[in-house]
């Protein structure tokens, strides 16, 4: 069990591992490409693993050579009809993207995942793809996991989200390259466009521009190469820590810079945090830098639906830094939060209670009054890497230990996080 306890400060110099849901495109493009790729930076985290042990049931061969992760592409149709039931653990970015590619297939798969993912909506990529032809089944009417999915000849949609999911937006581009016809996709505010950068640089016909995605009917090329920066949504814990404990000075090596995942830097700076970023430069597409953080204390902010997207997975580690800061944070427009691991709105709420932090559930959010004294506790995680690491962080503030139930899920996406913390903590 991961306990924390309170520290003077955040010291030193960190690379965290790679982004998540660019290591899950760069496997899934890969093994849909025609060629051979060596991926760098590879997260191994369970759900990435996750990921690759789905291609390699699909027939794809996948090697861990430690440096890099190689991938034998065999191009759009070389997918093979899988022995036994795919497995996409607790990872709803599997799930969901690959029911995209399964579309396109002719073949019958079934992919199932752990209790928690089996919770989660299927229905919101299920819709898209039966209109795109493709036939998928589940409990609930194919809204859940496990999904029978049998491809085959797509035809083009034109779709308007009706929320704003890259999961949603990339798995019906992936069934777009599939497709005959311009397949297009329309959102409210703009989601994570990782998929959008990848396919361009693998030479799909994609466009990109006022509120929509077209994609047509495309060959793969793999490039060789593919360089996964650090991950920002595990690079926030630190971040928000650091930002909000004074005296404290952190550089984060090496960072996915997207702006479609920058909402953590734009409200920590709003809640008067210093950050700088240095050294960036682009590859495939994705542009890298390091962050460099200050602390100091921290005023409270409002977040509301159009940030949204930009920084949903950091909410939890927010709310544990506004309870600290000066002042109230109100967070609104964050629904999804529901149908994460846990109900992300509801496990903070209650976890925070836990440690006499004053906070409101709202039906989109939450409210939380600032300056609290925070007190130990042993606190869950619901099996949510996220919201086991947000208690951690919360931990560094509290007058007594944190102690946090079933806190083996951070291995779900950040399997250093506890010795990454140990090395700055001070
Ligand atoms: O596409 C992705 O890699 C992800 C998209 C987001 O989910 P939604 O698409 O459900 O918003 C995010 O919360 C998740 O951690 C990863
Ligand atoms: C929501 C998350 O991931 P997924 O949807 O892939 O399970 C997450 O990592 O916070």
């Amino acid at each position: 069990m991961l306990a924390t306890s309170k520290i003077n400060k955040i010291q030193g110099k960190i690379t965290v591992p790679g982004d998540k849901s660019i290591s899950h495109r760069a496997v899934m493009l890969s093994s849909i490409s025609k060629g051979v790729s060596r991926i760098q930076g590879f997260l191994r985290g369970e759900d990435c693993l996750s990921t690759i042990a789905c291609f390699q049931g699909l027939g794809i061969e996948i090697e861990d050579k430690g440096k890099e992760i190689i991938v034998q592409g065999k191009g759009l149709y070389g997918l093979k009809e899988p022995m036994d039931v795919l497995d996409a653990g607790n990872s709803g970015t599997t799930m969901r993207l690959l029911s995209g590619i399964l579309a396109g297939q002719e073949f019958l798969t079934i992919v199932t995942g752990d209790s928690s993912l089996r919770k989660r909506p299927m229905a919101r990529v299920a819709v898209p793809l039966r209109k795109m032809g493709a036939v998928i089944e589940g409990r609930d009417h194919g809204n859940l996991a496990p999904l029978v999915i049998r491809g085959g000849s797509l035809k083009a949609i034109d779709y308007a989200s009706p929320v704003s999911s890259a999961q949603v937006k990339s798995a019906i581009l992936l069934a777009g390259l599939y497709s005959e016809g311009s397949t297009i996709v329309r959102e409210e505010i703009t989601s994570r466009d990782h998929t959008e950068k990848m396919l361009k640089s693998l030479g799909a016909k994609i466009t990109t521009g006022e509120g929509k995605v077209t994609v047509e009917k495309s060959e793969l090329y793999n490039q060789d190469e593919i360089q996964v920066p650090g991950d920002i949504s595990s690079a926030a814990f630190f971040m928000a820590a650091a930002a909000a404990i004074p005296d404290s000075h952190l550089i984060i090596e090496k960072v996915g810079l997207n702006p479609t995942r920058t909402g953590i830097v734009d409200v920590l700076k709003e809640m008067g945090a210093e950050i700088e970023i240095d050294n960036v430069f682009t590859s495939g597409g994705e542009e890298i830098g390091d962050i460099i953080i200050k602390g100091k204390k921290l005023q409270g902010t409002s977040i509301g639906k159009e940030i949204m997207p930009r920084l949903i997975d950091e909410i939890p580690v927010i709310a544990v830094i506004a309870a600290v800061a000066e002042g109230k944070t109100i967070i609104t427009g964050a629904e999804e939060l529901k149908v994460k691991e846990s109900n992300r709105i509801t496990s903070m709420v209650t976890e925070m209670k836990k440690l006499g932090i004053q906070v409101t559930e709202l039906p989109d959010g939450m409210e939380i009054e600032g300056n609290n004294k925070i007190s130990g506790s042993t606190v869950e995680s619901y099996g949510d890497h996220r919201i086991a690491m947000a208690m951690a962080i919360a931990g560094l503030f509290a007058s007594d230990p944190v102690k946090i139930n079933n806190s083996e899920c951070i291995a779900v996406s950040f399997p250093e996080f506890e010795e990454m913390l140990k090395q700055v903590a001070k």
